[in-house]
């Protein structure tokens, strides 16, 4: 590379013992307004799992193969990874980077779309740990990477597994999580809907990349809703739609966690588990397609992405990157994602000089 010295890539986290459970949910919504009650079930789904969320050992996999692919490409590239929510803490990546001497950082986040949670959120955590840390570094964050080819032919070849074990058409089902309707009315640069309007994009493009044949329709619904009932959350959730479709005479569905990069908890629970549990009692036939986890042409596709920032970076240009519908300049200004919780501390990142 030319301009960066270090990736990093930065995730949400996860516990990975029963005594991690708590502490772990406890600063995922500390000051988030989440009921005690949702806190107790979401504890039980992790517990169920012996205290493990499968989040940390994607995250691995994920690292394993971007290096194996900067390897073939000839780059070495060094390497590092920090979590918002649990161990291995961002401030101690932060700090390893700086250590071993790197001063300029391009971060991938394990985010797919645009939001406050998988956007700004991530990006006031770095200023935070920074701050922190007392750590001086020079940090970009790469856009959000759903729109691109590959995270899309990942996707297309996932559904196409999918309707394999169907023998007529299906009803499409792209599942993401749901995010309060102010949030996702604020994502994007400015009050732009981006959260739900990359989605859609995205699931046209999977769906005419399909045997046309082979579906019978698709929608875009909600999963893993967690706020106070009276606040309103995108709508409408999963298992609500599942029963519609069967008032409508559906029989047959695949949920695609187009909103997931990896299978971890909100898709092994609330759709592997749940969702699929009243697909069973409503009679519907439904079958989960696969996340893009560590397929190649996702992880390629980030390849390219770092690769291609690096470029432009290095000729102090702005990033518009590869790609049919990749836009990543109007879906990542400086002003989006608005932090609608504590504008005051959105602003001071961005004031801040560091190129969050
Ligand atoms: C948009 C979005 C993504 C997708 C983008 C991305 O992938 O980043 C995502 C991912 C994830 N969310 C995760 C876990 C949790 N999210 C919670 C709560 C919340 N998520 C929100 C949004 C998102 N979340 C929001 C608006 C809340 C309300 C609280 C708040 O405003 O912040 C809670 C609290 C309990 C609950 O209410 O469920 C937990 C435990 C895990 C780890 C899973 C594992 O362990 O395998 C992952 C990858
Ligand atoms: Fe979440």
């Amino acid at each position: 590379m030319q301009f960066y010295d270090a990736v990093l890539v930065l995730s949400f986290g996860g516990p990975e013992s029963p005594d991690e459970v708590r502490p772990f949910l406890e600063h995922v919504t500390r000051g988030r307004g989440i009921p005690a009650e949702r806190l107790d079930e979401v504890a039980t789904h992790y517990l169920a799992r012996g205290g493990v969320s499968p989040i940390n050992g994607q995250v691995r996999a994920l690292l394993a193969a971007l290096t194996e692919r900067f390897s073939a490409r000839g780059a070495e590239v060094p390497l590092y990874w920090g979590n918002r929510n649990s161990q291995p803490w961002l401030v101690d990546a932060l700090r390893q980077i700086h250590a071993d001497g790197h001063r300029r950082v391009l971060t991938l986040l394990t985010s797919a779309f645009p939001s406050y949670s998988g956007c700004r959120q991530y990006r006031e955590n770095l200023h935070d740990a920074c701050a922190e840390g007392g750590i001086d570094l020079e940090i970009d964050v790469m856009p959000a990477y759903g729109e691109h080819d590959g995270f899309v032919t990942a996707n297309v070849d996932a559904v196409r597994d999918a309707l394999e074990g169907f023998d007529e058409p299906a009803h499409i089902a792209f599942v993401t999580h749901s995010i309060p309707e102010a949030m996702a009315a604020a994502s994007g640069p400015t009050e732009a809907d981006a959260y739900n309007d990359s989605h859609l994009a995205v699931a046209e493009r999977i769906v005419d990349a399909l045997e046309p044949d082979r579906i019978a329709a698709w929608s875009l619904v909600y999963c893993s809703r967690s706020g106070p009932p009276q606040q309103p959350w995108l709508e409408p959730d999963i298992n609500d739609h599942l029963r519609a479709l069967a008032d409508a005479g559906v029989t047959r569905v695949v949920m695609v966690p187009v909103g997931f990069i990896s299978d971890h908890m909100e898709v092994l629970n609330d759709l592997d588990e749940e969702a699929m549990e009243t697909a069973t009692e409503l009679g519907l036939q439904a079958r989960r397609s696969g996340t893009v986890g560590t397929h190649p042409a996702f992880v390629d596709a980030l390849i390219e992405l770092v690769f291609a920032q690096d470029a432009a970076a290095s000729r102090q240009q702005p990033f518009t990157g590869p790609g049919r519908a990749w836009r990543a300049s109007e879906r990542c200004s400086a002003g989006c994602c608005a932090n609608l919780r504590d504008p005051g501390k959105a602003a001071m990142a961005e004031r801040s000089g560091a190129v969050f």
